[in-house]
């Protein structure tokens, strides 16, 4: 993939050609996006539109610590809809991790998740944010044990996940209905990233093959199922629906 890298720490010609290789990334200067080796953590930008800043994963400080300290926990919709009860928390594959936000609110509440991410720059920018999560005194103990990433495309990938999970949790992306301008800043800098998954539909099948419990997808409340495979058990919130279907038990 191509895209603007810049070495803002002096890591040198060495190291960022050795963090393009690992990641198959390719230095574009004309890319309108840079993914930026800063002295605290890796960012991405939207060159032409600097006002909206970078994004980069903090899983120990900024909104998800917030989240983490004064969230929802086990009442926020997506835990609900993995179905942790009492002292069941399901092993969770989530095949479309993105930022990993869902799944560092499953692993906050006990849930070992192992994140699948196809974009090597979100791969990067995951990797890079678990990695000083890992470090962190406070949550690194837990972190290293609950979440993992795994750069690879779950439309191959599903296949070959040992030992099955519980859970398969799906969060492709789908075209945003509003204008862009109202969309939140951080948002864009990541649509312009990934854009829309068009092939998601081809996840439902091997996710339902995959999880021996359920399968859970999250929708934004316009959007019809995923792959027009409607289901009556859901977990509804305002803005989003995480339809559930049954996986395939051992
Ligand atoms: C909407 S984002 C997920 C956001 C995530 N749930 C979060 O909380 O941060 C969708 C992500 O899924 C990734 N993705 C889509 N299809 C994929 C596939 N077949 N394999 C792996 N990753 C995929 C995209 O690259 C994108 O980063």
């Amino acid at each position: 993939m191509k895209i603007c890298l810049v070495d803002e720490k002096g890591a040198g010609d060495g190291a960022l050609s050795a963090f393009a290789a690992r990641w198959g990334l390719e230095h574009d200067e004309d890319s309108p996006l840079a993914l930026a080796l800063t002295a605290r953590h890796l960012e991405l930008r939207k060159r032409d539109e600097p006002k909206l800043g970078g994004i980069f994963v903090d899983f120990a400080g900024g909104a998800m610590a917030h989240r983490r300290k004064f969230g929802g926990g086990r009442g926020e919709a997506v835990v609900k809809a993995v179905g942790v009860k009492g002292d069941y928390l399901p092993e969770v594959v989530d095949a479309t991790a993105g930022l990993g936000r869902d799944a560092f609110v499953l692993a906050c509440v006990g849930c070992r998740v192992r994140m699948l991410e196809r974009n090597p720059a979100v791969a990067a920018l995951l990797d890079d944010g678990l990695a000083r999560g890992y470090a962190d005194p406070e949550i690194g103990p837990w972190l290293r044990e609950r979440l993992q990433l795994i750069h690879a495309s779950s439309l191959t990938a599903l296949g070959d996940i040992t030992p099955r999970p519980q859970v398969v949790y799906l969060d492709p992306m789908f075209p945003h209905r509003q204008k862009s301008a109202l969309v939140k800043k951080e948002m864009r800098v990541f649509q312009a990233l990934v854009g829309p998954d068009t092939d998601a539909d081809g996840l439902l099948a091997p996710a339902r093959r995959l999880a021996t419990k359920r399968v859970v997808v999250k929708r934004p409340d316009y959007a019809p199922p995923l792959a027009g495979e409607a289901t009556a058990n859901a977990v509804v919130t305002k803005g989003h629906r995480f339809d559930i279907y049954a996986g395939t038990p051992e």
